[in-house]
């Protein structure tokens, strides 16, 4: 028998033992469960069995807590472990599957025989609890299968380090518990079973990458140094999958203090959260929880008002005459300067200038605005806005509780006691007996919940220092930078109720710094995918608003699709002055076939450092019409042959929404049943989908069809980048149609790869 038999057969009896092993834990498993599952049940039944409940003397009321809060913290500890125990049981269910996906040999130094350390998506002990059967990918000694080739190898520990050398590095495709094959490796993590993965069709949703982690996205999934983490990477480089593994490999970590509920992932759009929803709990993680910063801005807007969404915005900005009041109020409003604008406003606001707003109390001025700056500018100048902020509300808690006292013997009181219901009388007559409060009668008690309620909005506005009217105070900042016009446009929104999307970052940020921020203690990590769209002020936000949590930034230059991008600010570029960030740079692309990244990557300034990961497709083709109906023929026909030839999702992306409509509703007309996405959609329920780049952001699809390339829709500087962004969705084919002249951005570009 060759070598190469005798291996594969040893590794195959191997899995076999390891499954076994898996089977006999999981039945162990499954026992443990249902006992503990009849323990929990009788406990809920018997709950009051064993509490002998007595209340007589305060002697026996404690006794009787006592041993309540015994029989309860038996029945939550057992609930805890049969939580436990499901999860476990949830990962060796996934382990049977495919037990692990790698193996290095490792010689220790000072060893004589080497180690063969099994990785696997989770540990696994043998029978005696003695040795490892399959290491968790995210330990420490696995690090050394992403980070190093066959030879010298080190791995961190605790007390330094390890170091020894590998004697071996394999990969294995286990399916249903099958060895389906295996690969000697190199540094790479196996071209072919990256070939194997990379070759198959997308699906809804996103999948792990543990088994085939390259070295420079393992150095974005284990970094720990830095306060920030940067990472620039070319389209299809798998920074959100680095991202995702990076989250669970922090959650095992960490797992004695940090949870999913610890970290936030900002997104692009609600389509993304469901399209990466699963690659945690695929790892037996939990999902971290995940926004978009318009939810996150909705979320703190006032009642009554409307955010502008950041695509209503974009498509205004598409569509928009250029020169306008409001394109020159968002250059200014996303300018890199405008953090360091609004500080030195804010700096100003400590002499002079600050708006109150009048406090109300039974409809007349209780406290005017005037009487608030006032008593405000003669406090400490020294003391910071929000803490002087709070030393008013403290001034005006006295103040509300003399008013309370002298408002409570006033005619108004009388009128509303008289109005009180029967239910209000008895309650106040039962406080006066509980509170054995002799003093008070229940006519004084009731005069005293009377005015109560009446100030009680009052109370809360104080409580809360919503003294000031942050909204003058943010429009009166374009004032002071002398932008009367931008200012009265501002005004002219705000009058409405209507924030414009350029406006939400700066607002918040304003009125943080003003009323001092909202807390997220319980924040510990940050991610913001497609950073390359957020302007200086937004990061500034975020940065104000988690001052001691850790942040990733994930994002592509190259991608930026808004506007003010092309102020010459990007989040992705390290500031020199700053020693806690760091930035990870990704130049593989591994989403789409080396024609389309070949072809791709000319539409953009230095594309050519982006490297094409070797994988065979058909070239894309530019087809070109020359009227609308000849292009909704032609663009129809396409899609539907691609449908019945090419397996998998197709996207038809176009500039606008409006566009898509469009297309949408010649694709129906033709009879092809295509899913319209829009901002608001969060599922993919169609192969075949419309919709606008803007939504396409993040996510890919097996064949893309760009719906309009022509010089009429993409001829700005700016368009460059929505074009590239459309095109790297592409994982196998791409088909750009353009109707009249093509746009400079693709006139001679080579198709060849
Ligand atoms: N190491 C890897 N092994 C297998 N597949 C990978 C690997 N890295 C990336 N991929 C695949 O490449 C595709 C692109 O990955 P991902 O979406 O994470 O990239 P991205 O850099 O966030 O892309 P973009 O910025 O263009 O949205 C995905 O299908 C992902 O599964």
């Amino acid at each position: 028998m060759s070598d190469e038999h005798k291996e594969w057969d040893e590794e195959k009896a191997r899995l076999q033992t390891v499954i076994s092993q898996i089977q006999k834990k999981k039945e162990q498993l499954q026992e443990d469960i249902s006992e503990l599952k009849e323990d929990v049940l009788e406990l809920r039944q018997t709950f009051w069995d064993d509490v002998t409940v007595n209340l007589d003397e305060p002697d026996d009321v404690i006794e009787t807590q006592a041993s309540m809060k015994q029989r309860a913290e038996l029945l939550s500890e057992r609930e805890r472990s049969h939580g436990l125990f499901h999860q476990q049981s949830k990962t060796l269910r996934r382990l049977e599957d495919a037990p692990y996906f790698g193996r290095i040999d490792f010689r220790e130094d000072g060893d004589t025989e080497a180690e063969s350390v099994y990785i696997g998506i989770a540990s696994l002990m043998d029978e005696n609890d003695e040795e490892f059967l399959i290491y968790d990918w995210r330990a420490p000694i696995s690090s050394m299968y992403y980070d190093f080739a066959p030879g010298r190898a080190h791995y961190p520990t605790l007390d330094g380090g390890v170091e020894g050398e590998i004697t071996l590095k394999r990969q294995y495709i286990v399916k249903s518990g099958k060895l389906e094959g295996m690969f000697d490796t190199g540094l790479t993590i196996g071209d072919e079973l990256l070939q194997s993965l990379l070759g198959q069709q997308s699906s809804p949703q996103m999948k792990s990458i543990v088994a085939s982690i390259q070295r420079e996205q393992n150095q974005v999934i284990r970094n720990e140094k830095s306060k920030t983490l940067i990472v620039h990477g070319v389209a299809g480089s798998g920074k959100t999958s680095a991202a995702l593994q990076r989250v669970a490999y922090l959650l095992y970590k960490h797992r004695e203090k940090m949870n999913a509920g610890n970290m936030v992932l900002f997104s692009p759009n609600p389509l993304f959260n469901r399209y990466v929803s699963n690659v945690l709990p695929e790892l037996g993680e939990e999902n971290l929880q995940q926004t978009t910063l318009h939810q996150h801005f909705q979320k703190r807007l006032a009642k009554g008002w409307q955010l502008e969404s950041p695509y209503a915005h974009l498509e205004y900005f598409l569509s928009e005459q250029e020169n306008s009041v409001r394109s020159r109020g968002l250059e200014i409003k996303t300018s890199p300067q405008l953090g360091e604008q609004l500080d030195a406003y804010l700096s100003s606001l400590s002499d002079a200038g600050l708006i109150f707003k009048d406090l109300f109390l039974l409809g007349d001025i209780w406290v005017s605005k005037n009487q608030l700056q006032e008593y405000f500018y003669r406090l400490d100048v020294n003391i910071s806005i929000p803490n002087r902020l709070e030393l008013v509300a403290e001034w005006l808690q006295t103040m509300l509780r003399i008013t309370e006292r002298e408002e409570r013997y006033k005619a108004w009181v009388d009128e509303e006691m008289e109005m009180l219901d029967q239910e209000t009388y008895r309650r106040a007559y039962e406080k006066v007996h509980q509170t054995f409060n002799d003093q008070m009668s229940e006519e004084e008690l009731l005069r005293k919940l009377v005015v109560r309620r009446k100030v009680k909005p009052l109370r809360r506005k104080i409580e809360a220092f919503d003294l000031l009217d942050v909204e003058s105070l943010y429009i009166q900042f374009y004032r002071w930078q002398e932008n009367k016009v931008i200012a009265e446009e501002t005004v002219y929104a705000f009058q409405n109720k209507e924030m414009h999307w350029e406006d939400a970052a700066p607002f918040f940020f304003l009125e943080d710094q003003l009323k001092g921020r909202p807390a997220y203690a319980d924040i510990r990590h940050i991610f913001i995918d497609e950073a390359q769209d957020y302007s200086g002020i937004q990061i500034r936000y975020l940065q104000n608003l988690f001052p001691y949590t850790r942040m990733t930034l994930l994002g592509d230059v190259n991608q930026a699709v808004h506007a003010h991008t092309s102020a010459g600010y990007s989040p992705l570029v390290q500031e020199a002055a700053e020693k806690n960030q760091e930035t990870i740079t990704l130049l593989r692309s591994y989403r789409s076939t080396q024609p389309i990244v070949e072809f791709t990557k000319q539409l953009i300034p230095n594309g050519e450092q982006i490297e094409s990961f070797e994988r065979s497709g058909p070239r894309p083709e530019i087809i070109k019409t020359e009227s609308l109906e000849q292009h909704e023929q032609s663009l129809g026909s396409m899609v539907e042959d691609l449908q019945k030839r090419a397996p998998g999702t197709i996207a038809v992306i176009t500039k606008t929404f409006a566009e898509s409509e469009q297309v949408w509703q010649w694709l129906e007309k033709k009879g092809l049943n295509a899913q319209l996405i829009n901002e608001h959609t969060t599922d993919f329920k169609e192969e075949l989908m419309v919709l606008p780049i803007y939504l396409a952001k993040g996510i890919e699809f097996d064949v893309v069809v760009i719906d309009d390339a022509s010089s009429n829709k993409y001829h700005e500087e700016r368009d460059r980048y929505l074009l590239y962004t459309a095109c790297t969705r592409a994982m196998h084919e791409l088909y750009l149609y353009t109707n009249g002249q093509p746009s400079p951005f693709i006139t001679g570009l080579s198709q060849e790869s």
